[in-house]
């Protein structure tokens, strides 16, 4: 595996939370908070990680609005990003995992590799904007799923994405 970096932007520590889950099914050492981080701090990581909790209606966590204008300095052409997020298909189903979406657009637009989409029709909810061709633009993480059924969802996915890092 690259120099790979976890990167999260939480609120209530959920997103924090899945992000050292991942972190240890992968065996990554490197996990930060967006809120503290510099441009500088992704130099020497071929691989990201990026992870968000969605807020408001369908809005990316609060720290990665100046978090995606650090991502928008950064040369992306050779690097591999994986996406993660967490929301509620219960309380906001029509926004459900919706702040994937920001950094999807961030980090396409700069031209990354993107790995770890994942199969929609594996989820109950009505609406998402981080929804493409039927398939999430990333890990979606619903905290009103069993904690048991989070951490297989997890593990699939770190799986599908190890040998490609
Ligand atoms: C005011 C508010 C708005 C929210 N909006 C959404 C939303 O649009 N879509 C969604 O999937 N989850 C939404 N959520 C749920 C949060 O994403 C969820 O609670 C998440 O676990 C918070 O993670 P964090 O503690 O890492 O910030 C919202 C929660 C609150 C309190």
């Amino acid at each position: 595996m690259k120099n790979t970096l976890i990167v999260f932007g939480s609120t209530t520590g959920n997103c924090e939370d899945y992000a050292h889950r991942i972190a240890k099914q992968l065996g990554v050492a490197d996990v930060k908070n967006i809120a503290d981080m510099t441009a500088a701090d992704f130099d020497n990581y071929d691989n990201l990680i990026l992870g968000t909790s969605t807020w408001g209606a369908g809005d990316v966590q609060d720290d990665w609005y100046s978090g995606i204008e650090l991502l928008k300095k950064l040369d992306m052409s050779n690097r591999t990003v994986a996406l993660f997020g967490c929301g509620e298909s219960g309380s906001f189903p029509d926004t459900f995992c919706g702040g994937m979406s920001a950094l999807y657009e961030a980090v396409a637009e700069q031209g990354a590799h993107l790995i770890g989409q994942v199969d929609a029709s594996t989820y109950d909810y009505a609406d998402s904007a981080s929804v493409v061709d039927g398939k999430f633009v990333g890990l979606a993480i619903d905290i009103d799923e069993d904690d048991d059924k989070i951490n297989d969802r997890i593990a699939q996915w770190t799986g599908q994405i190890a040998s490609l890092l």
